[in-house]
């Protein structure tokens, strides 16, 4: 069972389209970790990946790592991101998913961290430098926690490889949107259309898109072809502006079904 899945399920049986925002955690301070999470349940997002800072952030985008260098620079360890998430987790209504790589949870122990995650919230994981082949190392913790293991898909896995990570991701499949294809993002969305559709051919799983998306035609032009889509740099720039109605109108841009009918 997967809390995170469910989540998901229940909002495109409705016909709206999931909207996961990324968060890098301590961006700002470990402070505004509560305020923000609850805003944006409050706006109706189905999930948030929260970024934990790592010091060498291999997969991360340019936004991404800046902040990230904010949040170590404010003190931000994975340790006191659980405790800050724990202290509040009675009020938080979505599944969280943590993004971090493989060396902090190392570090804090495996059995540990996933039993902790749970408590504080933690429904998913993402842990972008480690392969498939590795996951016995938490897979066994994390299915005890009851915490998802989601893959990431890229355009350049061979078709073995992609049906191998899509029937092996838990929750729902990051599938990522970018390769070589920079500029002009108007045009992305057909050329990626198959692609998508290939992934989910192999499952039941949502497949949800991420990289790149930073405006509410791109939500809807992913929307038509897949349950949904990742936002990170967008969210993590307009934070920082404190920009809520930008993250408003990209939410929005997911619920489908009130849009239909014109709420
Ligand atoms: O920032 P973008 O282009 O909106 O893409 C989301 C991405 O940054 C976020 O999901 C993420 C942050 N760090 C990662 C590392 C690996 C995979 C994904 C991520």
């Amino acid at each position: 069972m997967s809390q995170l899945k469910d989540a998901i399920l229940s909002v495109t049986a409705s016909g709206d389209k999931a909207f996961i925002p990324y968060i890098m955690a301590g961006d700002g301070g470990l402070e505004k970790l509560k305020p923000i999470i609850l805003r944006l349940q409050e706006l109706g997002v189905t999930a948030i990946e929260v970024g934990i800072p790592f010091t060498d952030p291999v997969a991360d985008g340019p936004t991404i790592e800046r902040a990230g260098e904010r949040a170590l620079a404010s003190g931000t360890t994975l340790r006191k991101v659980i405790e800050t998430l724990t202290s509040f987790a009675d009020e938080i209504t979505v599944p969280l998913v943590a993004m971090t790589y493989l060396n902090p949870i190392l570090a804090y122990g495996v059995e540990q961290f996933a039993a902790d995650a749970s408590v504080a919230g933690i429904r998913g994981l993402i842990i972008p430098d480690m392969p498939l082949e590795e996951s016995e190392v938490v897979h066994p913790a994390l299915t005890a926690a009851e915490i998802s293991l989601v893959q990431l898909v890229s355009l350049t896995s061979t078709p073995e490889r992609m049906e191998r990570l899509t029937k092996a991701s838990e929750g729902f499949i990051y599938a990522v949107t970018v390769n070589g294809i920079t500029g002009a993002r108007s045009s992305f969305a057909n050329e990626l259309e198959a692609h998508f559709k290939k992934i989910q051919s192999y499952t039941d799983t949502p497949v949800l898109a991420g990289f790149g998306i930073s405006t509410a035609t791109h939500v809807k032009d992913f929307g038509s072809f897949c349950s949904g889509v990742i936002v990170g740099s967008k969210i993590v720039d307009s934070l920082v502006a404190e920009d809520w109605e930008a993250i408003e109108e990209l939410v929005k841009a997911s619920k489908l079904a009130a849009n239909e009918v014109g709420i």
